[in-house]
């Protein structure tokens, strides 16, 4: 739909530097009225650092932005909220403990003072509350902490603060960035999310980064794709397709062995590394499965069926249910420090909220990379060793081709998808038994998923098991051994898989809903 009017939005020759280190260049783009834009490209390719320039946040080293026909300089984001544009973050920016009518009109209180500089606050709940309902949002309470709610529901809550923000300013036609929304929701709060956007199109104008390329065939009207900091290509219509796009980004065509399924091992009796009996809580019940050594177990169903409690249960990262127990390799893992020993007994968990529990932001590559690892890089008198925390850093950054100027580079300063990598890369550089991975690939690009499915393909061949859990259906069946579907807190349904008899989606929804 692109249409032939002029665009709102034009970038021109742009560029930004970090540092005298040029991560983005020549970048032209243009958002027309009404449209849907898509950026796409691998991590560190520079899409958010686009959004980011766009939105103020980092200002463009060089280069014009021009918006409604006149210059645009933002040098804040609410400069940029101002003039009609916000963003929705990749890692979210919501402040927990606040409520979310707080959250949602952070800095702007003022503008919703009575008398005597008091805020009105109910003024705030009840403009908060229409939002949140226009966007069919009427069980989030505003007055609640925003902790509170999951976190696809704290996404929604920053996209309808997008929205909130953009009628609040008067804004005709606000331009909405959407920094991959639908990384960590559930296929439903997807159809939500492009059922608003395509709803609200009428009254603005949108720009997306996703990763699975299948949403930009679906909501798009015209893809940019980014390369290296550089914008590459063009896709409009017929040639908007998935395969395109992939070649475009990647350089070379999908492999049709893209879950690397000739490599899946028949587990047949193997022994037992996992075993979870009667886990039982607030939201999961009776949940009862053993994982074999080599195997890729995995977990789906719907958001809030109960499968990241699960996981987050056996490695001790939530409080414990009230029943059940989990045994690793014969042991039982107590309750008391299980945390602690998980990470004994070589469990490792990769969490779906990667920027609060999986890195430490201010700590470089190599801390973040040998973390778990201490043991394996200190000397003999017990104090880390500089020279092996490098070495093993340096084997995982290459592994799994962490993009970063160097190991030394602090992991906030990395693009969410390598920082994802990061993540993982801390537990294959400690060695484990068992991988617990919520989502292991969220924010992670198509080429590099592939490196990770074949990194996982070589840790079952070393015989380490695999829970997965993924909402992204395709995979799940692609790569597990088994699936298990849970619905309502329990397990409703089991299906080998093997690499010749893959279960169909439609077979694996049926159960979830
Ligand atoms: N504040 C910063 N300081 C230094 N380098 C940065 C900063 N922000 C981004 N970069 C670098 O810029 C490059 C592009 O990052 P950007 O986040 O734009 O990539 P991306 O295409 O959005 O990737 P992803 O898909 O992984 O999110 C990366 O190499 C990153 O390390």
């Amino acid at each position: 739909m692109t249409s032939l009017r002029e665009p709102i939005f034009t970038m021109t020759n742009a560029s930004k530097a970090f540092n005298g280190i040029t991560v983005v260049e020549g970048i032209d783009l243009q958002i027309f009225p009404n449209e849907i834009v898509g950026i796409a490209g691998e991590n560190g390719a520079g899409k958010s650092t686009t959004l980011k320039m766009i939105a103020g946040i980092h200002p463009p080293s060089s280069g014009e932005m021009r918006l409604f026909g006149k210059e645009f300089r933002p040098s804040r984001y609410t400069h940029a909220v101002e003039s009609g544009i916000s963003m929705v973050f990749q890692e979210q920016a919501l402040i927990p403990n606040m409520a979310v009518y707080e959250n949602m009109f952070l800095s702007l209180e003022r503008n919703f003072s009575r008398f005597a500089g008091i805020i009105n606050r109910q003024q705030m709940i009840e403009y908060s509350r229409r939002h949140l309902a226009k966007l069919g949002l009427d069980h989030i309470d505003p007055r609640k902490r925003t902790s509170d709610f999951p976190f696809h529901d704290r996404q929604m809550i920053e996209i309808a603060k997008a929205f909130a923000l953009a009628e609040f300013f008067d804004i005709k036609h606000p331009i909405i960035l959407l920094d991959e929304p639908t990384a960590a929701i559930g296929e439903r709060e997807v159809k939500v999310l492009f059922e608003s956007v395509r709803r609200f199109r009428k009254h603005a104008s949108f720009v997306l980064i996703t990763h699975r390329l299948a949403e930009y065939t679906e909501l798009c009207d015209r893809i940019y794709v980014f390369k290296d900091g550089r914008n590459v290509g063009e896709f409009i219509g017929e040639s908007n397709s998935e395969q395109n796009l992939h070649k475009a980004m990647v350089g070379r065509i999908r492999d049709d062995e893209y879950f690397k399924e000739h490599r899946q091992l028949e587990v047949g009796n193997a022994e037992v590394a996992l075993s979870v009996n009667g886990l039982s809580g607030a939201t999961v019940r009776e949940v009862s499965f053993q994982v074999r050594r080599g195997e890729i177990l995995g977990l789906g169903g719907l958001v809030g069926c109960g499968k990241e409690e699960v996981a987050r249960a056996i490695v001790g990262y939530d409080p414990f249910p009230v029943g059940g127990t989990v045994e690793v390799g014969g042991k039982p893992l107590p309750v008391r420090n299980r945390v602690k020993w998980a990470m004994e007994l070589g469990v490792g968990f990769v969490p779906k909220e990667r920027k609060t529990e999986g890195i430490v932001p201010y700590m470089s590559v190599e801390a973040n990379v040998t973390l778990a690892s201490l043991p394996a890089v200190s000397n003999v008198r017990g104090f880390i060793s500089r020279r092996l925390e490098r070495r093993l850093a340096k084997k995982h950054v290459e592994l799994l081709s962490i993009r970063c100027s160097s190991a030394a580079q602090l992991c906030q300063f990395l693009s969410g998808g390598n920082q994802q990598k990061v993540v993982l890369s801390k537990w294959l550089a400690r060695g484990v038994s068992v991988l617990v991975l919520d989502n292991p690939t969220r924010g992670v690009d198509v080429g590099a998923k592939e490196e990770i499915y074949g990194v996982l393909r070589d840790l079952a061949d070393q015989g380490v098991s695999v829970l997965l859990i993924s909402d992204d259906l395709l995979e799940l069946i692609g790569l597990s051994n088994r699936i298990l579907v849970m619905r309502d807190g329990s397990i409703q349904f089991e299906r080998p898989a093997p690499a010749k008899d893959k279960p169909t989606e439609q077979e694996l929804v049926k159960h979830m809903v």
